[in-house]
């Protein structure tokens, strides 16, 4: 079968009735309760270290019934032989100058989908097939940094006039190896500064650190406090072969504004309610207290907390983040200070001083600030302070002083 033409009918889509309660809700049946214009379908990236258990998150997603209909974009299907499916389409698999992709059907209802040339061209094809899934996840090979990926999904407006139309990113999600992960932070390196198992970390929304059944809680501790330096924005679970409820990494809208709230939120939790039972502990570890300022082989964080802000202390923080990550300055502050920065992922919230909140979301240099609006009687519950996170190159304390300066905030 080598013809669009002769896929046959997809799966029915809707949740198997079957499948065990207390799941959460698919994202088909969540979606069709909503009125108004088709909405975009969400696209999630999987990246992680080599080994690190992607492939293993992506086979129980593939093969478990959970309700969801996903479909998987692999780099290749390898070891993935033994899932129960059908192929779909496979053209010229033996012909090294045409694309090769492969479409396999699975029986919970996702579709897999095998690439050999860059994500995009895949997911062109894969909107072909669009109705058949709710949900697009993107598994990057090893050594792929995922930020480019990512800004190219998130606020490109080449991208937005084409594929952007039809879906938006949802999350970043990286699966971090609990036995040799904190090895492979503490030494990576690159020739520009930054290695790409930091960079994974600092793209990331989400984070499993896998593998926790094969070391010692002192050793997922303290690889959990490297990371939660590295990117203290990030939601943190732990697995064992990348068991994780998939509303963790699904459908979380990272970009989106209420959802950064949700984020805050849930940071500031300051206890653990199971001290005890760190060996398969699948929750968020957002309550491990991420340092202020943090340095690894040439990645920095840095998190700036900000009083209530005025109108116009609003407008000059659009004006600070601009001349940082457009023009790679830091106001007020040498060239010297300057000469290495470099912001990988920002995320802030900010409250006014006429009860407002403001969200800001950057990828590189792509940003948006917007304000959360309420949604019907729920109560924002708004923050005293806000908070700045930036993940990157060179993020010191000249950072800090220059936002400080800029906005006159103590
Ligand atoms: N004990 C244990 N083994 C795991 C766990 N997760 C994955 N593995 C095993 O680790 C090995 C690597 O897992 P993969 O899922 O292939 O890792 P990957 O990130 O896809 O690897 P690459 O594609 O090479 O980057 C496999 O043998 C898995 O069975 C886990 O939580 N615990």
């Amino acid at each position: 079968m080598d013809q669009v033409d002769d896929i046959p009918e997809l799966l029915d889509t809707t949740k198997p009735e079957d499948a065990p309660e207390g799941l959460s809700e698919p994202i088909a049946n969540k979606e069709s309760a909503q009125s108004g214009p088709p909405r975009t379908v969400p696209l999630t990236i999987i990246c992680g270290f080599l080994g690190a258990g992607k492939s293993t998150l992506v086979r129980r997603i593939l093969t478990e019934r959970h309700g969801y209909r996903i479909a998987v974009i692999m780099n290749e299907f390898g070891d993935t032989a033994d899932i129960e499916a059908k192929t779909i389409n496979v053209s010229s698999p033996d012909d090294p100058n045409q694309q090769t992709e492969e479409f396999l059907e699975l029986a919970n209802g996702c579709l897999c989908c095998s690439i050999k040339d860059t994500g995009v061209a895949a997911i062109e094809k894969l909107m072909q097939r669009k109705g058949a899934f709710d949900h697009i996840l993107l598994e990057t090979t090893g050594l792929a940094d995922p930020g480019p990926i990512a800004s190219m999904f998130w606020q490109n407006e080449e991208y937005s006039m084409g594929l952007g139309r039809e879906i938006h990113l949802d999350g970043v999600v990286c699966v971090v190896d609990a036995v040799f992960g904190r090895q492979q932070m503490e030494e990576d390196h690159a020739a520009d500064g930054i290695g790409e198992s930091l960079r994974q970390i600092a793209a990331a929304d989400v984070i499993l650190l896998n593998k926790v059944d094969l070391v010692s809680p002192a050793e997922v501790d303290a690889t959990e406090e490297i990371i939660r330096g590295v990117n203290p924005a990030a939601s943190l679970h732990r697995t064992v072969r990348g068991e994780i409820d998939l509303k963790h990494i699904i459908g979380v809208d990272a970009y989106a504004s209420r959802q950064m709230l949700h984020e805050s939120r849930a940071h500031s939790k300051s206890a653990c309610d199971h001290p005890n039972d760190h060996d398969h502990d699948h929750h968020d570890h957002s309550h491990v207290k991420a340092p202020t300022h943090y340095e690894l082989r040439g990645i920095s964080s840095l998190q700036i907390d900000c009083p209530k802000l005025t109108e116009d202390q609003m407008e000059q923080l659009d004006v600070w983040i601009r001349t940082v990550l457009w023009e790679k300055q830091l106001p007020g502050s040498s060239g010297a200070a300057s000469s290495a920065l470099e912001v990988l992922r920002c995320k802030g919230l900010f409250v006014t001083d006429i009860g407002e909140l403001h969200v800001l979301q950057g990828v590189r240099n792509l940003y948006e600030i917007s304000k959360v609006e309420k949604a019907g009687e729920e109560d924002l519950g708004l923050p005293d302070t806000g908070k700045l996170v930036f993940i990157g190159k060179g993020l010191n304390e000249h950072v800090r002083r220059s936002l400080v300066e800029h906005l006159k905030i103590a």
